[in-house]
């Protein structure tokens, strides 16, 4: 066991009381090791048809399963096709408890390395906006590689402070997860290290960083929106108190009940001469001793509005599960009485402005905008002829397709760009909104489709990066590659996923594929690389050799 400090060990036996010995003999048990399947890429029935892995499902997640130690999940080529992320079970469950629907305006605030946000954006199923934040910087990296990874191509993801993103978006988003930063007890087992974090900073000093950014929080959430607060520590402080400090400083945030397990544990309500609010009882636990996971805390809210329109049991909405979970739960046993509204749209213009380079991570604040995306207001009010006239001009946009007509208008590009470009693109069997296509310096995205107010904030990315215009080529790039499925691209290179040239690929070694292509000789260009049907990137056919694409900062 690592060594605890004592007033750890106090604080727990106040918490446990008789369970206080279980919770300790716990931290001489193993290691639970888990992984959740991307829904965005592939179905679970799937999944368990070609996943070479002893599994078990994680009863409380619907993708989740945990796996024995020795089947290396990390080195499959699966892993590198982002068909499952690596992810502690009880870490699983906040994301799966927040019920996001396609088309939602999504906001992770604290996002790093993204465990969560790869879980709310593959929910998303291309449709609506995750806004994935984080205020570190080198973790933001890693954010954004997980979400390059899963295939995500409908992300902004930032690198502010809290506050930052809050004065830029006031009641925008229809659901908000705050993984919160915390002093990491439920961390103990796996990684002792953390203990001597905890001793440096611990439960006082995350508990004030806490009720800050749960607030600023809040403060984006459109009314009827839910929010998820979560951490990994076991502290009253950093948890209850969190939400007692919310529900006193925001009184139309409320806790509801969330999707419930049998061996999940109430929220506290009090801790030594300390009272909670009594709705922290809907808050839950989970304790290490009584389920298979390291341990979590977690907090599904929900902001209450006034007149908006009541939600009809005719009108699916992505509240409703939660929703209907609540008012189960109240006519059962808490004998609360809630009515619930939602208004479905905030009142916001939005113009889209972006930076000139990739990766400058700095939107110009003073800056004409480059891109006006038509400054549409998504207002509920908005007449409805002018509303109908924009959904034809959609309609019209989403089927055209980046054909030499559209290179054509592309002005900054060279005529031998535009022409390597349309090449690559004539493989590409996907109708593009033309209207959300940027080219930004030498790079080509493919933008979300919700409008946002981007301009003056660090972002790492906005939207999928699709590929950089060098002299006179065109390089598809490799979140791209991960974006697509097997029937979006016309020239494949499907492997086997046991052949041992995927190790090969993904070290970066050139392949000899004569094999795969069956003598077809006129066959030469870029070729998309599967394992067993699932994308890992790119490489370019040359006498029946791959070279190899796979960018170096992806190698194994
Ligand atoms: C518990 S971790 C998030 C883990 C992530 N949600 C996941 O599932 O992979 C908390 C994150 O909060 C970020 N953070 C630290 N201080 C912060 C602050 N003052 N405001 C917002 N986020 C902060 C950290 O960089 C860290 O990545």
């Amino acid at each position: 066991m690592a060594d605890l400090p004592q007033s750890f060990l106090d604080s727990m036996k106040e918490i446990l009381g008789e369970d206080y010995e279980a919770f300790l003999t716990g931290f001489d048990g193993q290691r639970q090791y888990g992984l959740r399947v991307n829904t965005l890429k592939m179905n679970l029935e799937e999944f368990e048809r070609i996943a070479p892995f002893h599994l078990k499902k994680v009863p409380w997640i619907s993708n989740g399963y945990f796996y024995n130690a020795e089947d290396v999940p990390a080195k499959h080529p699966f892993y590198s096709a982002g068909l499952y992320y690596l992810q502690e079970p009880s870490a699983m469950t906040p994301a799966s408890r927040l019920k996001v629907q396609p088309g939602e305006r999504v906001l992770d605030l604290c996002a790093a390395p993204g465990g969560k946000a790869t879980e709310l954006g593959a929910a998303l199923q291309g449709e609506g906006l995750l806004v994935a934040n984080d205020i570190n910087t080198a973790r933001a990296k890693a954010l954004l590689r997980n979400l390059e990874l899963f295939g995500i191509s409908n992300s902004f993801v930032t690198n502010e402070p809290p506050h930052v993103l809050a004065e830029r978006f006031p009641e925008f988003f229809h659901k908000i997860m705050v993984d919160a930063p915390c002093s990491g007890e439920g961390m103990f087992r796996k990684n002792p290290a953390v203990v001597d974090s905890w001793k440096e900073k611990g439960p006082e000093y995350f508990s004030k960083l806490q009720r800050e950014i749960i607030v600023q929080a809040a403060d984006m959430l459109l009314p009827g929106g839910m929010m998820f607060y979560s951490t990994c520590t076991f502290s009253p402080l950093e948890n209850e108190k969190t939400i007692t400090h919310l529900l006193k400083e925001r009184p139309d945030m409320e806790v509801v009940p969330m999707e419930d397990y049998e061996n999940f544990a109430e929220g506290l309500t009090s801790y030594k001469d300390e009272a909670f609010d009594e709705s922290c009882k809907l808050c839950r636990r989970i304790w290490p001793h009584k389920m298979s996971g390291e341990g979590h805390f977690m907090a599904l809210l929900h902001k209450k509005s006034g007149a908006e329109q009541e939600i009809k049991s005719d009108e699916q909405d992505s509240v409703m599960q939660n929703i209907n979970y609540l008012q189960a739960e109240n006519s059962k046993e808490s004998g609360l009485n809630r009515t619930f509204h939602m208004n479905q749209e905030a009142n916001t213009s939005e113009i889209l402005n972006r930076d000139k380079k990739e990766n400058t991570i700095k939107y110009q604040q003073d800056a004409e905008p480059v891109f006006d995306r038509k400054n549409i207001e998504i207002s509920q009010k908005s007449d409805e002829k002018a509303s109908k006239k924009s959904k034809k001009a959609k309609k019209k946009q989403q089927t055209e397709t980046l054909s030499s007509v559209w290179w054509e208008k592309c002005k900054s590009l060279s005529k031998e760009q535009k022409a390597a470009a349309e090449d690559f693109f004539a493989h590409v069997n996907i109708a593009y909104d033309v209207g959300r296509i940027d080219v930004r310096g030498d790079n080509l995205y493919y933008l979300p489709e919700p409008q946002y107010d981007g301009r003056g904030l660090h972002f790492l990315r906005n939207g999928l990066f699709m590929g950089e215009f060098k002299k006179k080529r065109f390089e598809p790039s490799q979140p791209f590659a991960l974006a697509l499925r097997a029937q979006d691209f016309d020239q494949v290179l499907d492997f086997p996923a046991d052949d041992e040239r995927l190790q090969r690929y993904l070290r970066g070694e050139t392949l000899d594929v004569s094999d795969l292509i069956n003598g077809e000789k006129k066959r030469k260009g870029w070729q998309l690389v599967m394992a067993a049907g699932h994308p890992l990137g790119f490489g370019k056919l040359v006498n029946n050799n791959l070279k190899n694409k796979y960018p170096a900062g992806w190698r194994k």
